[in-house]
């Protein structure tokens, strides 16, 4: 296993509450995980922590082999972390505009964005709604886009908050069909989510909250 991000001593509270006591975190590099616990575990909070939104105590911090603090949030994390909302803001702009933001605001050089973007857009299976304004889309349409906007950043971590909830059918199907593929071009993805068809994908090991510990479970085999 190649480890991507350590953390020892995860420490969270919430005023007097103890919400996270984790001895060891580790993410091994092009691993998929799912993130389960009860409703109120902590399971948002310790993807916020990761992604840099929400503060928290911590030992040794190891990321991409370099040691770091979690505060202040370090620029190398912040370049290789993409955090997914379950419910993705976006621009009203189009669908292409808001998948191109994030390269945009990075510098890179228009005609790469434009064809990292159409890229994005054939994998996410979008290409009918590229022009599209985002608040018309669908709840599974909109969860592709902002799987694309986030593919095109090529993260090293992947982090989805519920990336299923309020889906169902084909929409749920295709957005469980894009997580193997970004593993298979190398991200980390943690998904916290309470759908069984996501914590079943061969590969993915469970990671789960239980008391504010994390257990951390056998990987699922292959079929
Ligand atoms: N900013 C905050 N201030 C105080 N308490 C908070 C704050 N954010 C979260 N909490 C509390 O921390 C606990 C964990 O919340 P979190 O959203 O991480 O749980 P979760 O496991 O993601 O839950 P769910 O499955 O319901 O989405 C909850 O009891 C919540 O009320």
């Amino acid at each position: 296993m190649t480890a991507l991000l350590t953390i020892h001593n995860l420490q969270k509270k919430f005023h007097q509450r103890q919400l996270l006591n984790i001895k060891n975190l580790a993410i091994a590099a092009a691993q998929a995980y799912v993130l389960t616990g009860a409703n109120g575990s902590g399971k948002s909070t310790l993807m916020r922590i990761l992604a840099g939104l929400e503060s928290a105590d911590a030992g040794e911090v190891k990321f991409n082999n370099e040691a770091v603090n979690l505060s202040p949030y370090p620029r190398t994390m912040r370049d290789a972390i993409v955090y997914v909302h379950q419910h993705p803001v976006m621009f009203s702009t189009s669908v292409a505009d808001n998948i191109a933001y994030g390269l945009t605001v990075r510098g890179v050089a228009k005609n790469i964005v434009a064809e990292k973007v159409e890229e994005a857009i054939e994998w996410a299976g979008i290409v009918h709604l590229r022009k599209s304004i985002p608040a018309f889309l669908s709840g599974g349409e909109k969860q592709r886009v902002a799987l694309a906007r986030a593919r095109v950043l090529s993260p090293k971590l992947l982090l989805l908050d519920e990336p299923t909830a309020n889906l169902d059918g084909a929409a749920r199907e295709q957005v469980i069909a894009l997580i193997p593929t970004l593993v298979g071009e190398g991200s980390s993805v943690i998904m916290a989510c309470h759908d069984r068809d996501l914590i079943a994908l061969p590969g993915v090991q469970r990671l789960k909250i239980r008391d504010g510990t994390l257990e951390v479970k056998e990987i699922n085999l292959h079929h």
